[in-house]
């Protein structure tokens, strides 16, 4: 990613990651390594200007962007690492769940699903994502502080699998990990990788229309405007 200052994932982001992943399944790719320009933030998550004082269609088209870039994220064929080389909030730390393997660079960056603490609320598909990879108590307790993990505490509860130096050192590591798979029949490794993931995608897959509803309701409501609003100014004053 390399949408200076921080990656914010807006519109024109979504779309060219969702794109990327189409081309990437089109073309039969062996493995991913997903990682930031930035040398401080892998993403800050959703551009919250997105969602402050929204257009409605854009609104729209903004979160089933969203949704389709997650989802071919979440359910490609081929391996996925990512190399989190910087701050993971929110939309971020949802990217890098939904690769297969997670190194990160320590020890100063954080990583979780803050929403709580922004007064918003983390999709269900958000939450499945902690769940699935960290076990469903501690992602209750993560979930309901929107706590944002050290890379030591993160490694201990399963967030991330590795610890790297720097980011040369998690490329490293992410491509011993693609190594590793690159020997394993294709067919029969994203299937099993789809059959775990299977339960996490179809509640999305059949809730879609439900989900975005839910996002451009929320969004329109005048505290979470206000909410919003103050984070922005706490941001830019920053
Ligand atoms: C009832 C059920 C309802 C269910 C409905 C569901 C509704 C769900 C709705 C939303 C879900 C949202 C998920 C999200 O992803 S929300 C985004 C959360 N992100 C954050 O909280 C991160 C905020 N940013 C930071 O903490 C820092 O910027 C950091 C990433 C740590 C980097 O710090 P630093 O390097 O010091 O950079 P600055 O803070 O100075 O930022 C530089 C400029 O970038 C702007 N910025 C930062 N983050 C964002 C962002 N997410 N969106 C837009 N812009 C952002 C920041 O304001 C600075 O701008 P400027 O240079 O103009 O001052």
């Amino acid at each position: 990613m390399q949408k200076p200052p921080v990656n914010s994932l807006n519109l024109d982001l979504l779309v060219a990651l969702r794109d990327t992943l189409v081309k990437l399944e089109k073309e039969k790719c062996k493995g991913m390594i997903l990682t930031s320009e930035s040398p401080s933030v892998f993403s800050a998550g959703l551009d919250i200007m997105e969602m402050y004082r929204p257009d409605h269609n854009r609104a729209r088209k903004f979160w089933t962007t969203l949704q389709d870039t997650w989802i071919k994220l979440y359910s490609s064929p081929y391996p996925t690492v990512a190399a989190i080389n910087g701050h993971s909030p929110a939309g971020g730390c949802l990217l890098a769940l939904s690769c297969e393997y997670r190194v990160m660079v320590g020890p100063k960056f954080t990583i979780g699903l803050n929403e709580t603490q922004l007064g918003i609320v983390a999709p269900f598909w958000f939450q499945d994502c902690m769940r699935n990879a960290i076990g469903e108590r501690q992602a209750e307790l993560a979930l309901t502080l929107g706590k944002m993990f050290s890379v030591d505490e993160a490694l201990k509860v399963g967030l991330i699998d590795e610890i790297a130096k720097d980011k040369a050192d998690a490329i490293s590591k992410a491509e011993d990990f693609l190594d590793e798979q690159s020997g394993l029949p294709a067919l029969a490794r994203s299937t099993v990788k789809v059959a775990f993931r299977e339960a996490t995608l179809n509640r999305l897959l059949k809730n879609r229309e439900a989900d975005t509803k839910m996002f451009l309701d929320f969004i329109s409501m005048p505290k979470v405007q206000q909410a919003l609003e103050m984070y922005m100014q706490t941001l830019k004053k920053k």
